[in-house]
């Protein structure tokens, strides 16, 4: 029989969201119960499964219903967590330690091999993070925490409850929470054998609730060789599953209020998860569609916010991990099993012929974004083989800002500023070409390609001149309002407000052109020392300037319009170039 047609022909599932599928062996009482297995492989990949069940006909013999699903990838009971390990998970380990966040989902009714693999995949994964060739001075977190209903528990510390709780900045706290520093691997499997340890004791105590709960085992990545960089973080998620009909009887009015706990939580999850790949995947399209994203509707999803946040700017990268129990008596909920994660692919829409802008990086391929790299990354010129080894301009957008900026500064010479302000520019042309069609409808050869060459000349986001010619001018021959330009002050204004030795003000107009109740941030008169403003040549000598300063962001400045200092024309260095984002509402230093 043929699998359901739920792939369109034109599109392709998204590979930041890959949907597995496992299939455990029977176990050993299962054979000697003479129990066949209903659910067979067909394909690996695609993974098309065949399941097959039997009915019960009301008259006449029982009937034989069998029918496909279809998921990313399978894998068999012959399969071994190593090979899954490095077929479908092992690219979340250079992600994470890159600043991305990864994560994989085990979903699965009781006795499916859940617990199996992601306690397999751990092992792995913590080899590779510690002990594998990955470069960069970096620490590495553990907790591992446990989820039933609305309760919160530390497995870490004796399965103490937790609560979770959102601050004042709408993260999410797990508040009480331990948090484990882990150096090897011995470490690392201490801390895992210790929580499973706990979960199964509790399991056994309360009646075999072990597939009743969540299990979320946090690995953070604290990143020091890249400053502000934002921690990697990898979940390894075992998920509460579904009962296995023979367990179905053992139901009692507590068992069903969890039942329908979990099955809330699952939906809420599911959700979430194409919530963000769709999100994710509309990046970079001019959609202005936004998807729903509901993460706040349940304690996993909240204790996920990063995963799921749609406010988010970071680009995740989830591996679902569905696991089947064969067995004839099981079929009904592998069924679901596999129905759900059917329901968790996400099909990319095909883009048919992307025509190249240049102001436009999604539509760059390789050879183009590498151009650019080269023309635009400042000097010394970030090494585009380095940066972009097969990406396209679309996929570098998704990098993890740690990962891009440590690409940077494998070019000699290249520092973190540069860097910093390097992915700042390349965002910031992202942000504009998507901001109306009008801007991105420039003929490619229509000037330099900078971010105010896509630009209506009424819609300056840069304190650039309008003129390229007029680069060619010392600056202080062409000083006008809104220019920006970095200073040494003079002693009286020497606030130790500098940002890496940089002082910048915005001028605003001469000195002598405001009246004479108009003071500095000092509370001097701005008009003081008027005499002696004008030159031999007529120009100005003074201007009223507005001041720079650093933002909370790193690398961004905030403009005090009403914080005036005065600035001599002998004070000055160099005109700098100051841009506008206003996602942030800061301004960015031009590379
Ligand atoms: N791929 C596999 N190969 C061999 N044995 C397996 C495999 N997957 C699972 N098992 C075995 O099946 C049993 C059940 O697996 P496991 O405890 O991982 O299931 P689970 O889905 O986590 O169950 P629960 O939700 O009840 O905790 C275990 O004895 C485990 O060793």
């Amino acid at each position: 029989m043929q699998p359901k047609p739920n792939v369109t022909p034109n599109s392709d599932s998204s590979l930041d969201n890959l949907v597995c599928a496992r299939i455990r062996p029977l176990a050993e009482e299962e054979v000697a119960a003479g129990l066949p297995a209903s659910i067979f492989i067909r394909s690996r990949e695609p993974g098309t499964f065949d399941a097959h069940e039997l009915r019960h006909a009301v008259r006449g013999k029982p009937v034989l219903r069998s029918s496909a699903y279809t998921v990313d990838r399978s894998y068999g009971p012959d399969i071994s967590t190593e090979t899954i390990y490095e077929d479908a998970v092992q690219h979340l380990v250079p992600w994470v330690w890159g600043g991305g966040i990864g994560t994989l989902f085990a979903y699965g009714q009781t006795g499916s091999g859940k617990t199996f693999t992601i306690s397999g995949i751990e092992k792995l994964a913590a080899k590779d993070l510690l002990e594998g060739n990955l470069e960069g001075d970096r620490k590495m977190f553990i907790s591992v925490t446990e989820f039933a209903g609305n309760s919160a528990f530390d497995l870490l510390n004796g399965r103490r409850a937790i609560s979770v709780l959102e601050d004042a900045f709408g993260n999410t706290q797990l508040a009480g929470a331990l948090e484990h520093e882990v150096k090897t691997v011995s470490e690392v499997l201490a801390h895992i054998e210790y929580a499973t340890k706990f979960r199964l004791t509790e399991a056994t105590k309360r009646n075999d609730t072990s597939s009743r709960s969540h299990a979320v085992c946090r690995i953070r990545i604290e990143i020091h060789d890249i400053p502000g960089a934002e921690d990697g973080i990898l979940y390894l998620v075992d998920l509460a599953g579904s009962e296995a009909a023979r367990d179905r009887d053992t139901h009692e009015p507590q068992r069903m209020k969890e039942a329908k706990e979990i099955n809330v939580s699952l939906s809420v999850l599911k959700d979430c998860i194409r919530g963000k790949v769709e999100a994710d995947v509309l990046i970079g399209t001019q959609t202005k569609k936004k998807p729903y994203v509901p993460f706040r509707q349940s304690a996993l999803t909240k204790v996920l916010k990063h995963v799921f946040d749609p406010a988010g700017t970071r680009v995740c990268k989830n591996v679902i991990m569905a696991c089947v129990n064969p067995c004839l008596l099981d079929i009904s909920a592998s069924r679901n099993t596999l129905r759900y994660a059917e329901m968790l692919r996400v099909f990319v829409p095909q883009v048919k012929g992307v025509k190249y802008r240049s102001g436009m990086p999604t539509t760059w391929n390789n050879e183009q974004l590498r151009e650019w790299i080269t023309a635009n990354s400042g000097s010394p010129s970030v090494d585009a083989t380095v940066l972009a080894p097969h990406e396209t301009g679309a996929q570098l957008l998704r990098l993890p800002a740690p990962e891009f900026e440590a690409r940077c500064m494998k070019t000699p010479g290249v520092i973190h500023e540069q860097a910093f302000a390097f992915r700042q520019k390349l965002w910031q042309l992202h942000v504009d070409s998507r901001r109306s069609k009008q801007k991105t409808q420039v003929e490619e050869d229509d000037g330099p390609d900078t971010v105010l060459s896509h630009l209506n000349k009424f819609d300056r986001s840069s304190s650039r001149e309008l003129d390229a010619l007029t680069q060619s001018i010392p600056f202080k021959d062409r000083i006008r309002p809104g220019m920006a330009v970095s200073w040494t002050p003079t002693k009286e204004y020497d606030m130790g407000c500098s940002w890496e030795e940089l002082n910048i003000a915005l001028i605003l107009c001469p000195a002598t052109a405001v009246g004479p109740t108009t003071q500095d941030t000092m509370g001097r008169r701005v008009d003081a020392g008027s005499a002696s403003n004008k030159m031999a040549d007529g120009k100005y000598k003074r201007y009223l300037c507005a001041m720079v300063s650093p933002a909370v962001l790193p690398g961004a400045f905030e403009v005090s319009m009403w914080r005036y200092v005065v600035v001599d024309v002998d004070d000055m260095d160099k005109e700098v170039i100051l841009e506008y984002d206003s996602a942030t509402r800061f301004y960015h230093l031009a590379v």
